[in-house]
């Protein structure tokens, strides 16, 4: 996890929410102390290594650090020559799918400059303009491409319509993930942090009995890929939108990630020789670029033990997702297999 300076946190606490399902939906991050930006998200790089404390430093939007980055050979001379661009690609979502593992592959890459954490300009930071958007960029080169993730644009009805006004021509990046998987996992994170809510099932169904499915909870909702997806076709062809599997992700992330690299126009230099298989963590972790040093996995917080859920319940919720399901895989020409 982070070190406790990252965790400080400068906002008063928030006022008690009434409502299981409230606690539930996303409420406003508080940033890390000293931040200028009110919403940054606090999903950051938070990656560990195997052998030593690997933690790295908070994000404070606008300030010269090159914590933005992984140190790539080129990075020393992109921090001095370089300059802040607007992103050329977003992972816009899904949440719990994957989006942070497809960041931190993506950014090893040395065409590629990435922002660490969450900006969310385009559904809680708009009003502050693209000039401070871009300013919390990282610095490139020409012909390196600038990443940003905030995987709550998925699902924010402004976001298409923003995101084609700041450039028709961005590429898009979603990774989906079974949602039935991923609303565990929404709801295992929510629990780790808020203990008291109320049981998954009490959460996802209106009548346990008939089985009738709460769509307004947001773990739920969200899991409705198809739905997200009509308003951005009516602003980007679905050629300028990929979608990385979640479960292909863990189990064969050189082969995501080589997709991902089309998609991008970069050469495929990610490769299946910066990745091994932790088996403490249980997912794939990149090693070391030429050898030195500590591989690195994901942080705690990704790849948690999910809450255990009642086979029936599981059953439902496939049930329920079923139809959505084959319109997505219909609609983006893609079988992701979650049956
Ligand atoms: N290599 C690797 N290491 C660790 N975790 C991995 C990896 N690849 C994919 N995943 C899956 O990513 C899930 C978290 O998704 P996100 O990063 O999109 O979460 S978040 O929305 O930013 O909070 C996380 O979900 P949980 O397993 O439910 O914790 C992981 O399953």
């Amino acid at each position: 996890m982070h070190s406790p300076g990252y965790q400080q946190l400068s906002c008063p606490p928030y006022p008690p929410i009434l409502g299981g399902k409230k606690l539930l939906q996303k409420m406003p991050l508080c940033h890390p102390s000293g931040a200028t930006a009110t919403s940054l998200s606090t999903d950051v790089p938070d990656t560990e290594c195997t052998g030593r404390n690997h933690t790295e430093p908070p994000q404070i939007p606008g300030t010269p650090s090159d914590h933005h980055t992984h140190p790539p050979g080129n990075s020393t001379t992109a921090l001095r020559y370089g300059h802040k661009k607007l992103p050329q690609a977003i992972i816009v979502g899904v949440k719990k799918g994957g989006t942070r593992a497809v960041l931190e592959f993506i950014r090893v890459h040395p065409e590629v400059r990435a922002m660490g954490t969450e900006p969310h300009f385009f559904d809680r930071n708009y009003e502050r303009g693209l000039d401070w958007y871009r300013n919390l960029m990282p610095r490139s080169l020409d012909r390196q491409i600038t990443v940003e993730k905030t995987p709550s644009y998925f699902v924010t009805r402004e976001a298409p319509r923003r995101i084609s006004h700041m450039s028709p021509r961005v590429k898009l990046i979603v990774v989906v993930r079974n949602p039935v998987t991923r609303a565990i996992s929404d709801y295992t994170q929510t629990l780790s942090k808020k203990p008291d809510i109320p049981s998954f099932s009490e959460l996802a169904f209106h009548n346990r009995t008939t089985g009738e499915v709460d769509t307004s909870w947001n773990a739920i909702r969200i899991g409705l890929y198809a739905l997200h997806l009509q308003p951005w076709l009516n602003h980007f062809p679905i050629s300028q939108m990929h979608f990385v599997s979640g479960e292909r992700l863990i189990t064969d992330p050189a082969g995501e990630m080589a997709r991902v690299q089309d998609f991008l126009g970069l050469k495929r230099l990610v490769t299946d020789k910066h990745f091994y298989f932790n088996k403490t963590k249980g997912f794939p972790c990149l090693k070391k670029p030429g050898g030195g040093g500590a591989p690195r996995c994901l942080g705690k917080s990704k790849g948690r033990t999910h809450v255990q859920i009642n086979t029936e319940d599981i059953e439902q919720l496939r049930e329920f997702y079923r139809p959505h399901n084959i319109k997505f895989y219909e609609t983006v020409g893609q079988d992701f297999h979650w049956e």
